[in-house]
């Protein structure tokens, strides 16, 4: 099933969305990784060798992202399954009161602009090229799979950009399966609980082992290889559509 498929990776350069673009190659599939031009999407895609291409994008950009698609073509002739993951974590109360600041609206506006209008962009632009695939037994086309949070449902203090930028795109799975249903289009989101990335990686290793703690079981961070265990059984579960699921061994983030 996945010998010649074709994926495209946002996020694909590091963490979850680097797990996912290895596991998608494991499996005989050929792929794009999509990244900021910083990113070190280009050495990625030098080890990983065959089968796969960096295109480095900003996913706000409709230009950026209009290059990719006609790169994925150019390179492997279609697109069967997209996999967002590109996003930035942002922490800031709504208002500190000992310096007397409410929250910067720029910097509100940037983490909904990346997380939910970069997903929805690529989303957007992504479909035409996937419907045009011709239809499998099933009349399926392709896959879209996004990346949630658990914050999306539990969000912490200072997450109210970051929960709210999550929640939409909780939020906007089931209309867009919807919109895509008659042309075999399945889409699914992932919602993460804690996972062992260079974005969790910031915080100080006592942070880290203090939220381990919270995670009923097994208590520790979820391996990238994890998510990318839970993006190709979506990819073969036709079933799977319009859901965010949850991977995070039952954690409920605390206030
Ligand atoms: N690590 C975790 O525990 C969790 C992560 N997530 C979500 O999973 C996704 C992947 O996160 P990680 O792999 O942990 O983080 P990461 O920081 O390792 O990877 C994120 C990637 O997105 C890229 N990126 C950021 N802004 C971009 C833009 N405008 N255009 C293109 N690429 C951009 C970065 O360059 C980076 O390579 C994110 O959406 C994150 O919010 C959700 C829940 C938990
Ligand atoms: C943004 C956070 C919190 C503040 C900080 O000092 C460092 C961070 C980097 C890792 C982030 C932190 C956060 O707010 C929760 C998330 C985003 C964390 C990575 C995963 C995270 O726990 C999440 O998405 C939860 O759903």
């Amino acid at each position: 099933m996945f010998k010649g498929l074709v994926g495209l990776v946002t996020g694909g350069a590091s963490g979850l969305g680097r797990a996912t673009v290895e596991q998608l190659l494991k499996q005989g599939g050929r792929v794009v990784i999509c990244d900021l031009p910083s990113s070190p999407g280009q050495e990625t895609a030098k080890q990983l060798k065959e089968n796969v291409a960096f295109v480095p994008i900003d996913v706000t950009s409709e230009k950026d992202v209009k290059n990719a698609l006609q790169t994925t073509v150019d390179k492997f002739g279609r697109l069967d399954v997209v996999v967002n993951c590109a996003g930035v974590a942002t922490a800031t109360r709504v208002y500190n009161f000992k310096k007397e600041q409410p929250f910067d609206l720029k910097s509100f506006q940037r983490t909904i602009e990346v997380n939910l209008i970069g997903t929805f962009n690529v989303i957007r632009l992504a479909a035409g090229l996937i419907g045009k695939n011709a239809p499998d037994a099933d009349g399926q086309r392709g896959v879209i799979i996004n990346t949630a949070s658990v914050a999306a449902f539990d969000g912490q203090i200072g997450q109210a950009a970051y929960s709210a930028s999550k929640a939409g795109v909780v939020g906007m799975t089931l209309p867009i399966a919807r919109d895509l249903a008659k042309q075999g289009i399945r889409v699914v989101t992932i919602a993460p609980g804690l996972f062992r990335t260079p974005m969790m990686e910031m915080l100080p290793e006592p942070a880290i082992k203090s939220l381990e703690a919270t995670v009923p079981f097994p208590p520790r961070l979820g391996h990238p290889s994890e998510f990318a265990l839970l993006v190709q059984s979506i990819i073969q579960n036709p079933m799977l559509n319009g859901e965010t699921i949850r991977l995070d061994g039952s954690l409920r983030m605390q206030p």
